[in-house]
């Protein structure tokens, strides 16, 4: 037995998914789905192409208004509760897009003070310097602070969108696709950071994923969304087991054999 916060007995959730339902027109996308993320785990979550995986991740944190369900992260109905509520919530989260979403016209270092901007009052060389403190966290050089989005690699870019979401010292991070269009080297070199930073910070990490690499060398447990929701979850280790068609396919394939062998 791993001492992985997947597995232990006194494992917390943090965030609770409960009944959730997501419908666009007459397309249902999720259907009585549940989920639940504990505290201190690198969740992966998995799933064909249109699963509802990044709208998930959206609804979580607020960016897609269910059709029903209800959601709790850290304690906070994040959906039904107050504006306050709502507020110490998004306080404890950051998220990370695919393609960063970093403000184009704002460089790296305003890019990661924003968060600090909206909520919290500090002074300007205070947010400066713990922004600072997040793109070096990160792995960037201090010459990337002054830089566009535009001046900066992919690879770059993804870790500053790193820095922006770890802004406030958030207990959870979300991330989608993250090592999307990263070489296997700093897609490596991704998964390490991520692996370094829930180490030091005791973070929790909700992850959209198709990188079977990422999900073979950080992820406690994977949820698997099929059917309109998580049909199956667990560690990595357990998901060949699974009889269906497309967890099979997933993870005993050929890219899944060489990830696995990787480990
Ligand atoms: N705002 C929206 N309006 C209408 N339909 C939407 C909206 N957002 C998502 N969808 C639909 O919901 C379904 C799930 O989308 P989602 O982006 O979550 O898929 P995914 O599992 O992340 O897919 P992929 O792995 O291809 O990125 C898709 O069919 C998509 O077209």
């Amino acid at each position: 037995m791993t001492d992985s916060p997947a597995t232990r007995s006194d494992r917390e959730a943090v965030i609770t998914v409960r009944g959730l339902r997501n419908q666009f027109g007459p397309q249902v996308v999720h259907d009585n789905l549940d989920l639940d993320v504990w505290k201190g785990e690198v969740l992966g979550i998995v799933g064909g192409s249109g699963t509802g995986k990044s709208v998930l991740l959206r609804t979580i944190v607020g960016l897609n208004r269910p059709a029903a369900g209800s959601i709790n992260v850290l304690g906070s109905d994040v959906l039904h509760g107050s504006r306050e509520e709502r507020l110490r919530a998004e306080k404890q989260w950051g998220v990370a897009f695919q393609d960063g979403a970093l403000f184009s016209s704002l460089t790296v270092l305003q890019n990661v003070e924003a968060p600090m901007r909206e909520h919290l009052k500090l002074s300007a060389s205070l947010m400066k310097a713990l922004g600072e403190l997040k793109i070096s966290l990160v792995g960037l050089p201090q010459l990337a602070c002054g830089k566009l989005p535009s001046e900066l690699s992919g690879g770059m870019r993804k870790r500053a969108s790193l820095a922006r979401a770890l802004a406030l010292d958030p207990a959870i991070v979300f991330l989608d696709e993250p090592t999307a269009g990263l070489d296997p080297i700093g897609a490596a070199a991704y998964d390490e950071l991520i692996n370094e930073l829930k180490r030091s910070l005791g973070l929790t990490v909700f992850m959209v994923t198709h990188d079977l690499d990422s999900l073979y060398a950080i992820c406690d447990r994977i949820a698997v969304l099929a059917e309109k929701r998580v049909l199956f979850e667990g560690p990595i280790e357990g998901m060949t087991e699974i009889d269906h068609p497309w967890v099979q396919e997933y993870f005993t394939g050929p890219r899944a054999r060489a990830a696995q062998e990787k480990t």
